[in-house]
């Protein structure tokens, strides 16, 4: 989906590619906005890699067609190879030549020489935060923060239209990889660049992109704003891979999904009757009092927060709303987060409710 209308700066339609006869990807369709940043997420083996390769040039898709800027790159009778594409690729290690200077570094991916290329450096270095006197360093006198962000000067240099990052940050510890995060998320808005991140991160890919592609067995399996892959998840698949899910065994009735945390608002449900309720943990909060009570079967300290099982009651139907023998029986134990340690000790009765609407998927056994 196109944010205000205006024509894709990477049209990627039906691509397909397979090595040794395994099909990796199986029909891939992906639009990127110019100037906009799109997460490929998935998890490891579902073919991120090589789509981003496919899209830089390193080799050919089978089947389909790749657009940049509106020039077919890759289609039935034509392929552009990388060298000749106005695309930039920061590969996870980085991948600097560790025998040059930071400066040639640079420079290698510069028209100009000399002086002009030196003065160059120097405001490449600056768009990534880095001093200007980092360019006499080697690489291996960096950090690895640092010599990622100098992997990005360097695929910068080049004013590519299109910036490719494969897994840039999953070497750095966790303090440096947010603040690199950051640093190179700016940089890139700054420079106006279209910009895809391949991440089996999911957090990285909801907090780093405008657009979210969750890929899965060689397919894109749901492409939307991050808030939207997150709380309305296409399947289950998608909803687990993205954070963590309380699915529940309900039943649809109308717009309410009736389960032992008691009767949810659903927006457009899918089908009617028996199916699985997705709530993400944090809509399910300890309440002062309810009808909705569970019991907590152990807990685990994470500092800021603990996460807590509970066991919830079995469903109770009343006079007026008997069970209907179709309706799931409840008592399932579920996992929540609370801040406060001190509250939730095992073997303690706590009222619970939930704020928001719950995503329903039909039943499958
Ligand atoms: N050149 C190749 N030759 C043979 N098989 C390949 C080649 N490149 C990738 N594959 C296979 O294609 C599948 C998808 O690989 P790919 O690297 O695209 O996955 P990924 O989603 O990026 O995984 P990860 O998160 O682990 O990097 C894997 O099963 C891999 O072994």
């Amino acid at each position: 989906m196109q944010p205000n209308n205006s024509p894709a700066h990477l049209q990627v339609s039906e691509i397909r590619k397979s090595f040794g006869g395994t099909d990796v990807l199986k029909g891939v369709d992906l639009a990127v906005a110019p100037g906009r940043t799109t997460a490929i997420v998935g998890p490891s083996g579902s073919g991120k890699t090589t789509l981003l390769r496919l899209i830089a040039g390193f080799s050919a898709p089978d089947a389909g067609r790749i657009a940049l800027a509106g020039s077919e790159v890759a289609g039935a009778a034509h392929w552009v190879p990388a060298h000749k594409r106005s695309v930039g690729y920061v590969a996870q290690d980085g991948a600097l030549f560790p025998h040059l200077s930071v400066g040639a570094n640079i420079a290698f991916g510069l028209p100009q020489r000399g002086k002009a290329a030196a003065l160059r450096v120097g405001e490449l270095l600056e768009m990534v935060s880095m001093d200007r006197s980092y360019a006499k360093r080697r690489p291996h006198q960096l950090s690895g923060g640092q010599q990622q962000r100098v992997a990005l000067a360097r695929a910068l240099a080049r004013q590519p239209e299109l910036m490719l990052l494969d897994e840039p940050f999953s070497a750095l510890d966790a303090g440096l990889r947010v603040a690199t995060r950051r640093a190179v998320s700016q940089t890139l808005e700054q420079a106006g660049v279209t910009t895809i991140l391949v991440t089996h991160d999911q957090a990285e890919a909801l907090s780093f992109a405008d657009q979210v592609a969750v890929m899965r067995d060689g397919k894109l399996a749901q492409i939307g704003s991050p808030f939207v892959v997150y709380t309305r998840p296409t399947d289950r698949a998608t909803a687990e891979f993205l954070g963590d899910a309380v699915v529940l065994e309900a039943w649809m009735e109308g717009s309410l999904a009736l389960c032992s945390l008691g009767g949810i608002p659903v927006r457009r449900p899918p089908a009617q009757g028996k199916v699985h309720l997705m709530l993400r943990p944090e809509q399910i909060r300890i309440a002062t009092g309810g009808p909705i009570r569970g019991r907590v079967v152990d807990t685990d300290y994470f500092g800021p927060e603990t996460t807590v099982r509970i066991q919830l009651e079995p469903m109770k139907g009343d006079a007026e709303h008997p069970l209907d023998p179709h309706q799931p029986v409840g008592g399932e134990i579920i996992t929540i987060r609370h801040w406060n340690a001190m509250l939730a000790r095992p073997g303690t009765e706590l009222s619970l409710k939930v704020v928001g609407e719950g995503v329903v998927f039909p039943w499958s056994d």
